[in-house]
């Protein structure tokens, strides 16, 4: 029975500052540094042993899943980073106080851009303060894949794709895996795991630095799904 772990990364300095975050590489704050820590020991009193482990290239989620694996004595296994399980881009919305953006546009209009499955934030200009334009990282993509915004129906055209060909192969394998990564990557990634219809995500959250543990029989028919919340340690 393979195992899945999905983390999503301990608060951010911008979760802190409640900024528009997506693809700006801000660090863990002290807040999300302990919640990663606690992860890991919760991965560590639940006996979840990994074969592999994923993040994105941003930092606050390499350093959770680093913190969670280091707590749980496994820092020695195979490592894999992908641009694939960044955060959705959040377009021109990104480095804006979430607030001062629901007293400008309405709360509705900023719950829309948060939650719908398909509505756009506005895009980024490729000059803007922030954009990624020139950043090593992604030098090798092709621009035309480098986005300016990003909705979840986006998110998850490049989230799943990578979980098909690199992640499901190793679960029928009966290899257990980690993803550390972000509250919309992983909202994809659920969506698809879950069958979550388009509607019905809008309600699904993930709570940083709470382990969800995904639990796959032989044919990859998910069997269990388990939230090792924050309060439970
Ligand atoms: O990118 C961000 O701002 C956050 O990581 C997630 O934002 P959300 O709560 O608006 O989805």
């Amino acid at each position: 029975m393979a195992k899945l772990v999905l983390i999503r990364h301990g608060q951010s300095e911008w979760n802190l500052k409640n900024l528009f975050t997506g693809w700006v590489d801000v660090n863990l704050s002290d807040q999300g540094v302990e919640e990663a820590k606690n992860a890991g020991r919760s991965l560590k009193a639940e006996g979840l042993e990994f074969d592999y482990a994923y993040t994105s290239v941003l930092k606050r989620a390499i350093k959770t899943l680093h913190f969670a694996l280091e707590e749980s004595d496994q820092l020695w296994i195979p490592e894999t980073k992908t641009w694939r399980l960044n955060e959705r881009h959040y377009g021109a919305l990104q480095g804006q106080d979430k607030a001062e953006a629901a007293a400008k546009w309405g709360d509705e209009q900023v719950h829309i851009w948060r939650r719908s499955y398909d509505v756009l934030p506005p895009m980024q200009d490729v000059n803007a303060e922030g954009s990624i334009a020139g950043d090593r990282r992604y030098a090798n993509l092709d621009p035309r894949t480098i986005p300016a915004g990003e909705n979840l129906k986006v998110t998850l055209e490049r989230v799943i794709p990578f979980y098909q060909d690199e992640i499901a192969p190793k679960l029928k394998d009966d290899k257990n895996i980690v993803i550390a990564a972000h509250g919309n990557s992983l909202r994809a990634l659920a969506k698809y795991i879950e069958e979550i219809s388009d509607d019905d995500i809008l309600n699904l959250e993930m709570a940083t630095g709470e382990p969800v543990v995904y639990t796959f029989d032989k044919d990859l028919k998910l069997t269990d799904k388990k939230i090792l919340t924050k309060k439970a340690l």
